[in-house]
């Protein structure tokens, strides 16, 4: 290990517990515990692996809690995400997250007092202000009563013209859903146009297919939906929303989160609310990550990702700052949770040579998430953070396996080389496969990652390492809606309600491997042990007593 860290950094040896064994860190992602049953498709998958390590419990495997306020959320109703999920785990700590600090903001009317508010509402005497975010209750990234909110808060405070480009989700939410947040969204505005405000929906299309990539895996997606929402154009229009989203649903095979771009014309055709010069932009979307794109394609003048055709002069601000490091957007409503201290950067300042990993969809969980929303690295002499490319243009119940096996090959090459003391993974297959409600699919896509923990934890073997294998919130172990006693709710056609969602279930944590001194085990006295408990705990394997105002760890050392 490196040089001597500075006084702020440097970390207390732990008493018991040696430096110097590589510790591998593998999150998978959407992998929570639940009952057994048909619709747990981690249960119905072969999971030799994971089933082997519960086999720990409870000594080095136990469950944490992976939702609500456990992750900073505003209630034990949110479901767990990748942004808090990661946040959590990588800081150690529980930071009131996006969704609580906008919620908090409105409540008090602070939004409108900041700089953000103020610059944006330069616009509202002479143009128009557009809202551009994801339209559902989901909470994860967005929450429909804060637009509802954001909506009342402008045109009291002077906006004259409002155009919302909604994005369907289908994803946090159930499918179908879009059409009664379509509903609700348009009788708002028709409120608002009784008051003398020229308030109507613009454009739209679904999330995963407009507008809401993340980590530059694809641009056409944001292309398509710049070219609706700016340009206004795109290959369907209609004269209203409602129309157009049960229109396009009709379609074979079609869902809220794949919906195709949309705009809304008026009677001679004519888009009703593209993007110009003098409007003012706010992405009411509170989460960071597929919120970057979008807004350096709004905001930076230097841009070759995709030709804008136009680059209007306008005033744009995010809900939040999306990135802490390229200070992206530089307007922003809210003030983000300060992330700071990471268990990254401590580590990586106390000699840690650390290793991350996934492929793109999730690459930025391990690395941008964990570090706090921070792009970049602390120190390139001693960190490697590898990216492999997530296939494009598919939804993956079709490559369910996705690049699991890859990610297990640079992993365990990582750890052969010796050259690192965490190797840091995160396995996206539960998560991404869960998501489209694809239950065949999902099975595969669980014995894949089983798969490549393997692959991991066998190297760890040979070289004497230590792991830590744990989740980010729940998804794969439960696909279906539920009433209260837990019985699968059915629609009108009698068929079971497919939940594509996150969960409210624990995940597990599992530690071992031969570097792990022989006394280590779960404490007993930390029950209600959540997320942010695992990075003092990965603090401790590395040998170092983490920071006293970080959330304890789970473990002890006993003598044996
Ligand atoms: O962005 C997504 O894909 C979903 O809304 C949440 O999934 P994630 O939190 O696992 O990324
Ligand atoms: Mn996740
Ligand atoms: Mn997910």
């Amino acid at each position: 290990m490196g040089s001597t860290p500075d006084a702020k950094w440097k970390l207390a040896d732990h008493p018991k517990l040696p430096k110097g064994k590589p510790v591998a860190v593998v999150v998978l992602d959407g992998w929570g515990e639940a009952n057994a049953d048909q619709y747990n498709c981690i249960h119905t998958a072969e999971t030799p692996t994971m089933d082997s390590l519960k086999k720990g419990a409870p000594e080095r495997w136990r469950l944490v809690r992976a939702h609500g306020t456990a992750v900073g959320l505003p209630t034990e109703d949110d479901m767990g995400n990748s942004e808090v999920g990661h946040n959590a785990l990588g800081a150690g700590r529980i930071f009131a997250q996006g969704a609580k600090l906008v919620d908090l903001a409105l409540e008090s009317g602070k939004i409108y007092e900041g700089e953000g508010f103020k610059y944006i509402q330069e616009s509202f005497a002479n143009g128009t202000l557009h809202l551009i975010g994801l339209l559902s209750d989901g909470g994860v990234h967005s929450r429909l009563d804060q637009l509802q909110l954001l909506l009342k808060g402008v045109s009291e405070r002077g906006v004259k013209r409002v155009r919302v480009h909604i994005l369907t989700d289908g994803r946090d939410v159930l499918d179908g859903s879009s059409v009664g947040f379509v509903e609700t969204l348009e009788n708002d505005l028709a409120k608002l146009r009784e008051k003398g405000i020229d308030a109507r929906i613009a454009s739209g299309g679904g999330r995963m297919h407009v507008t809401m990539d993340r980590y530059e895996n694809d641009w056409n997606v944001v292309k398509r939906g710049w070219d609706a929402q700016v340009l206004g154009e795109a290959p369907h229009k209609f004269k209203s929303a409602l129309e157009a989203v049960k229109k396009l649903r009709a379609e074979p095979k079609a869902n809220d989160q794949y919906l195709p771009p949309f705009v809304i014309v008026d009677d001679n055709g004519k888009a009703v609310g593209p993007i110009v010069d003098g409007d003012a932009v706010v992405t009411f979307n509170f989460r960071a990550d597929r919120m970057v794109m979008i807004a350096k394609s709004l905001e930076y003048e230097d841009f070759d990702k995709f030709d804008r055709v136009r680059f209007p002069k306008i005033r744009y601000a995010g809900m939040l700052q999306y990135d802490g490091e390229l200070k992206l957007p530089s307007h922003y409503l809210v003030s983000p949770p300060e992330i700071d201290r990471t268990s990254g950067e401590f580590l990586v300042h106390n000699g840690v040579r650390t290793f991350a990993c996934s492929e793109t969809v999730k690459f930025g969980h391990v690395t941008f998430f964990w570090n706090g929303n921070r792009s970049g690295y602390f120190n390139k002499q001693l960190e490697e953070y590898v990216e492999i490319p997530s296939d494009i243009g598919i939804t993956f119940n079709v490559q369910p396996k996705m690049k699991a096996l890859e990610i297990a090959e640079k992993a365990r090459d990582a750890i052969l080389s010796r050259k690192f003391d965490q190797i840091r993974v995160n396995l996206p297959n539960g998560d991404m496969v869960g998501h489209t409600g694809d239950i065949e699919a999902t099975v595969v896509a669980c014995k894949a990652a089983d798969e490549a923990v393997k692959m991991i934890l066998d190297a760890i073997e040979q070289v004497g390492g230590i792991y830590v294998v744990t989740a980010d919130h729940g998804n794969a172990e439960d696909m279906v809606k539920r009433d209260k006693s837990g019985k699968p709710l059915l629609d009108k056609e009698g068929k079971i309600q497919i939940l594509t969602s996150h969960t409210l279930q624990p995940v597990p944590i599992a530690i071992g491997g031969p570097g792990l001194a022989p006394g280590v085990r779960f404490r007993n006295d930390v029950p209600d042990g959540g997320l942010a408990n695992v990075a003092a705990t990965v603090m401790n394997l590395h040998g170092f007593v983490a920071p006293s105002d970080y959330e304890t760890t789970l473990i002890e050392v006993v003598d044996k």
